[in-house]
């Protein structure tokens, strides 16, 4: 009988913690150069994008990963509150989007259909939600945990043998 082999977790599958630090990295500094989105950014701490991969990695490394942005950045709460107040547009927030799936192609995160399917879904909620967060009638924050996303529809192809 042949052995069912585990799926990875989407954080695997992109090539682990590092992979998301070098897409974070790659992407807020074409953010940063971007005459839309720059000026939301303009007072960024300088560890920002570790603290976004540090995100990334909570949500896509599956039930029984560890909770480092959890633990180490407040969770949800201090996600969400760091949205407060900036008004977001929908034109930059569709821009934000567009440079962060620039950025998975120039380091080189995986193509496969499953695995970008997952991460538009992810990134197309997260983002509509800084966005809500944003606005003039922000929802109540709450103590929610940082939301795990997995394959869903989309589990990876991975060949029999
Ligand atoms: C999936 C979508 C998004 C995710 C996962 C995300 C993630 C985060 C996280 C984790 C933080 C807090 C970092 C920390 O201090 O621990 C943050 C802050 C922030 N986010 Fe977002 N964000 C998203 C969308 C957006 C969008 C669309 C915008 C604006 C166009 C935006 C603007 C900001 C700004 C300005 C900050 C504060 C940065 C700073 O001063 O250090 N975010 N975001």
């Amino acid at each position: 009988m042949s052995e069912q082999k585990r799926t990875p977790s989407v954080l695997e599958w992109a090539g682990g913690p590092q992979a998301l630090e070098r897409l974070t990295t790659a992407f807020y500094d074409h953010v940063l150069k971007d005459p839309l989105l720059a000026p939301v950014f303009a007072g960024m701490d300088s560890e920002h994008p570790q603290h976004v991969a540090l995100w990334l990695a909570e949500v896509f490394g599956g039930p029984d990963a560890p909770r480092h942005y959890t633990e180490e950045r407040g969770g949800h709460p201090h996600m969400a509150r760091q949205h407060l107040g900036r008004g977001i547009t929908e034109e930059q927030r569709r821009r934000w989007v567009a440079l962060l799936l620039d950025a998975a192609d120039e380091v080189g995160l995986p193509t496969d259909p499953e695995f970008r399917a997952v991460f538009v879904y992810y990134i197309e909620w997260g983002s509509r939600m800084a966005l809500v967060y944003s606005g003039e009638n922000p929802p109540p924050i709450d103590a929610a945990d940082v939301p795990r996303w997995s394959w869903n529809q989309t589990p990876p192809w991975i060949p029999s043998s």
